[in-house]
C-alpha cells in the first residue's frame, strides 16, 4: 500500500471496504429493521466459526474514502450498521462523525477487542474468548450478544454479562452450524434465566444478505 494511502487509513479518512448492502438487520435488538450495512475488512481475532472469514485480511479490500462510503450509505437508509471484519481495528471517528452529520444513526457490530473510537447510537458487543473486550466497550455496550457454540459458552456468557453496564440487553445467539444442537439448550437456559433473550441470525432463514 502506498505511504499516502496508509496514512489516510491510519487516520480513518479511508477504510478497507469489503462490501456494503441494504438489508434487514437480522440479529439482536434491531432485528427486523431495514438498515444499510458497511462491512470493513480486517480482523485478527480468529473465531474458527466466523461466517465472514473473507473479511480478515485488510489488504484484500480496497481503501475507500469515508466521504464516498457516507455519500452512498445516506441514499439508502438513515440507519447504518458498521461491521466487518472487526471495525474497531480502525479509527471510527471520521466515519461516524460524517454519518451523523448527514443524519444517519450509527450502529456497530464489534467484538470490542480494540479501543472504542467513534460516536455510536447503538453498540452491539459480541465478545470473543481469544481477545476480550476493552473496558470502555463493556461500559458503553447497548446489547451483549454472546455466540453459543457449545456448553462452555453459557459460563462465558455469564462472565461477560457481569462486566457490561446495567442497562445492557443480554442475548444468546446460536453459532449457525451448531444451531440444531444448541437451540434447545439456549431455550432451556433462557427460560431458567430470563434476564437473557434469544437472538437468531434471521437473515439466514430469510435468505437475504
Ligand atoms: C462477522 S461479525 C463482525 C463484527 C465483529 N467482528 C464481531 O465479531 O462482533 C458480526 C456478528 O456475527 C456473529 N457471528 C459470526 N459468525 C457467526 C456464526 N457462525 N454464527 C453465529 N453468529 C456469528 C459475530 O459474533 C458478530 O456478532
Ligand atoms: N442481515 C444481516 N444482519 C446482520 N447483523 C449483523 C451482521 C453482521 O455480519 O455483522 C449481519 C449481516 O451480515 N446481515
Ligand atoms: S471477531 Fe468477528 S469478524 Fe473477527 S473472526 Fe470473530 S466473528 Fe469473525
Ligand atoms: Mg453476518
Amino acid at each position: 500500500m502506498k505511504k499516502e494511502i496508509r496514512e489516510l487509513v491510519d487516520k480513518g479518512l479511508m477504510l478497507p471496504l469489503m462490501e456494503e448492502f441494504y438489508t434487514i438487520q437480522g440479529e439482536g435488538y434491531f432485528k427486523g429493521t431495514a438498515a444499510y450495512f458497511i462491512r470493513i475488512g480486517g480482523c485478527d481475532v480468529g473465531c474458527h466459526w466466523c461466517d465472514v472469514k473473507e473479511s480478515w485480511i485488510a489488504e484484500l479490500h480496497p481503501p475507500t474514502k469515508t466521504e464516498t462510503i457516507v455519500d452512498n450509505a445516506r441514499k439508502y437508509s438513515d440507519t447504518v450498521v458498521v461491521t466487518g471484519g472487526e471495525p474497531l481495528t480502525w479509527d471510527m471517528t471520521e466515519l461516524t462523525k460524517q454519518l451523523k452529520a448527514v443524519g444517519c444513526k450509527t450502529h456497530i457490530e464489534t467484538s470490542g477487542a480494540y479501543e472504542l473510537t467513534g460516536e455510536w447510537d447503538w453498540i452491539c458487543l459480541s465478545p470473543k474468548k481469544m481477545k476480550l473486550p476493552t473496558q470502555k466497550v463493556y461500559d458503553n455496550a447497548n446489547e451483549l450478544k454472546v455466540i453459543i457454540y457449545n456448553k462452555d459458552d453459557f459460563k462465558f456468557a455469564e462472565e461477560q454479562a457481569s462486566k457490561v453496564n446495567a442497562n445492557c440487553i443480554l442475548y444468546m445467539q446460536p453459532e449457525w452450524s451448531k444451531r440444531d444442537k444448541m437451540i434447545p439448550q439456549i431455550v432451556d437456559y433462557v427460560m431458567a434465566n430470563p434476564k437473557w433473550k434469544v437472538s437468531l441470525q434471521t437473515h439466514k432463514y430469510l435468505n437475504i444478505p
